[in-house]
C-alpha cells in the first residue's frame, strides 16, 4: 500500500527522515500517526524510527535534546517542530511490568514493531508513503480489531498498561478487541496494580471521554482491570450504570463527577478519592463544586445567589452531568438566569473589604458576613450595584 499525498504534518516532516535515510541509515514514521493517518484522523505528533543510534542521530542535525536517550530517543527540533527520532529497539529485562529497565538497540525495523503493542500501531511508513504492515494492521485497522503484536501475554507482561490502552483505543476508535487479546487481559488484569496511577488515570481518561466510551467501559469491567484501579474494587454493581448511560461525559471533570456521583460517594469522601487517582487539587476543586451542584440541582430549582456562588463553569457541567445521568434540567434557562444576573463574580461587586473598612466598619468575621449579604442583595437584585445603594443598605 502506498499514500500518494500526505497530510502537512508528514511533509514537514520528511526532511527529517531524508536527512537521516541520505546518511544511509533506515527511517520510517511509526505508531499513532501512520495509524491515525490511514483512519483520517487528527494527528497529533509524528514519531520516527530508524536504524541510527542516538549518537548518529545527534550529529545529523543542529539542534536536539536527549529527550530519553538511555530508551533511544532523541528529540530533533527542525523549523518550529519537534520530533521523537528512537532508534529500532526491542525492550528487554522487564522486571515490573512497567517500561524495561534497559533496552536493546536492533539492526532492522522488524524487530522494533515485533515488541510493539497492537498490529495497528505496528504500522510503518516509509519517505516515499509505502506502507509497511508486517503484522496484518491494514486489515485490522479495516475490521476495526485491537489486536496484540504476537503473543498478547507476552505484550502484556512487558507493559502492563497496554490492557488499559486497549480498552482506551477501543473507545477511541469505536473499535473491539481481538478475543485471544481479551482473553489474556482477563488472564492478567492483576498485573495492572503494578502501573502507576498516573498512567492508568491518564488512559481512563481518554476511554471515558472517548465516542465509544460505554461499550469500552463494559469490557473494562468485564476483563476485571477495574478491580486494579483506585476504589474501584468490588464496585462493579455501581459502575455498571456507566456503561448503560445515554451519553457519555465529554470533560474530564464530568468523567469524575459521574464516576463520584455513580460511587454514591458522600462529599466530603471526594478528595480522598480524587487523590487517590493522583488528581491534582485544582480538579478535584472541580469536581467538588459540580458534584455539589449536581446535588443542590437535585434538591431544588437554584436560587440567584446559588447560581451566582457556582458560576457558570460549575453550572454548566452540573447541567452536563444530570443530563448525562438522565435527571431532566433545563440547562437553557438555567445558563439565561446566570446570564441575566446583575453581577457574575465578586470583583464586579463596587465594593470590597477595604471599602468597608474605609466607611469604618471594623475589620473582623463580621465584615465577611456583611459583604456576602452586600452581595446577595445585589445579585437578588434588591439594591443596586453601586455605593449610594449599598451604604443605604448597611445603615438600614
Ligand atoms: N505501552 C506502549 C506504548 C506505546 N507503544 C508503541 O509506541 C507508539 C507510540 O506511543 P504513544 O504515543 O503512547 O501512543 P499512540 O499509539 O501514538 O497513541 P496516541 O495517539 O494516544 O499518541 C505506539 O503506537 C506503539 O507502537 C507500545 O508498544 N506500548
Ligand atoms: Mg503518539
Amino acid at each position: 500500500m502506498k499514500i500518494n499525498s500526505l497530510p502537512e504534518i508528514f511533509i514537514k516532516a520528511l526532511p527529517v527522515v531524508q536527512t537521516l535515510t541520505k546518511a544511509g541509515y533506515e527511517a520510517y514514521f511509526v505508531g499513532g500517526s501512520v495509524r491515525d493517518l490511514l483512519l483520517n484522523r487528527h494527528i497529533h505528533d509524528v514519531d520516527i524510527a530508524t536504524s541510527a543510534y542516538p549518537e548518529e542521530v545527534k550529529q545529523l542535525f543542529e539542534r536536539s535534546i536527549d529527550t530519553g536517550i538511555q530508551h533511544g530517543t532523541v528529540t530533533v527540533l527542525y523549523d518550529d517542530d519537534s520530533y521523537e527520532i528512537t532508534t529500532f529497539r526491542t525492550e528487554s529485562g522487564y522486571q515490573d511490568y512497567r517500561r524495561p529497565d534497559h533496552v536493546e538497540f536492533v539492526q532492522n525495523l522488524e524487530e522494533d514493531l515485533k515488541r510493539r503493542d497492537f498490529t495497528i500501531n505496528a504500522l510503518a511508513m516509509d519517505e516515499y508513503g509505502n506502507i509497511h504492515d508486517l503484522f496484518n494492521g491494514l486489515d485490522d485497522l479495516k475490521n476495526g480489531l485491537i489486536k496484540a503484536v504476537g503473543n498478547p501475554e507476552r505484550r502484556f507482561n512487558e507493559d502492563a498498561l497496554r490492557m488499559m490502552r486497549a480498552v482506551r483505543f477501543m473507545s477511541q476508535l469505536k473499535f473491539s478487541l481481538e478475543e485471544n487479546t481479551r482473553q489474556a487481559i482477563c488472564d492478567h488484569h492483576e498485573l495492572l496494580s503494578k502501573i502507576s496511577v498516573e498512567r492508568i488515570r491518564e488512559e481512563f481518561v481518554k476511554m471515558c471521554v472517548g465516542p465509544h466510551a460505554r461499550s469500552a467501559f463494559q469490557v473494562f469491567l468485564d476483563t476485571q482491570l477495574s478491580e486494579e484501579v483506585p476504589d474501584f474494587r468490588g464496585k462493579k454493581e455501581q459502575l455498571s450504570v456507566f456503561p448503560s448511560l445515554t451519553f457519555s461525559p465529554s470533560t474530564e471533570a464530568s468523567v469524575w463527577a459521574i464516576i463520584a456521583i455513580l460511587l454514591k460517594l458522600p462529599n466530603e469522601q471526594i478528595p480522598k478519592f480524587m487523590r487517590d487517582w493522583k488528581n491534582s487539587n485544582q480538579m478535584t476543586r472541580k469536581v467538588e463544586e459540580i458534584v455539589f451542584f449536581f446535588d443542590l440541582l437535585s434538591d431544588h430549582s437554584p436560587s440567584d445567589y446559588e447560581l451566582f456562588l457556582a458560576g457558570q463553569d460549575t453550572v454548566m457541567s452540573a447541567c452536563d452531568v444530570a443530563r448525562i445521568l438522565g435527571q431532566p434540567v433545563n440547562s437553557e434557562a438555567l445558563v439565561d438566569r446566570y446570564v441575566a444576573l446583575p453581577i457574575k463574580n465578586h470583583k464586579e461587586l463596587v465594593v470590597d473589604g477595604s471599602t468597608l473598612i474605609e466607611w469604618g466598619i471594623k475589620p473582623g468575621p463580621s465584615l465577611g458576613d456583611m459583604l456576602a449579604k452586600i452581595t446577595e442583595a445585589v445579585v437578588d437584585g434588591k439594591i443596586a450595584n453601586d455605593e449610594e445603594a449599598i451604604k443605604n443598605f448597611i445603615v438600614e
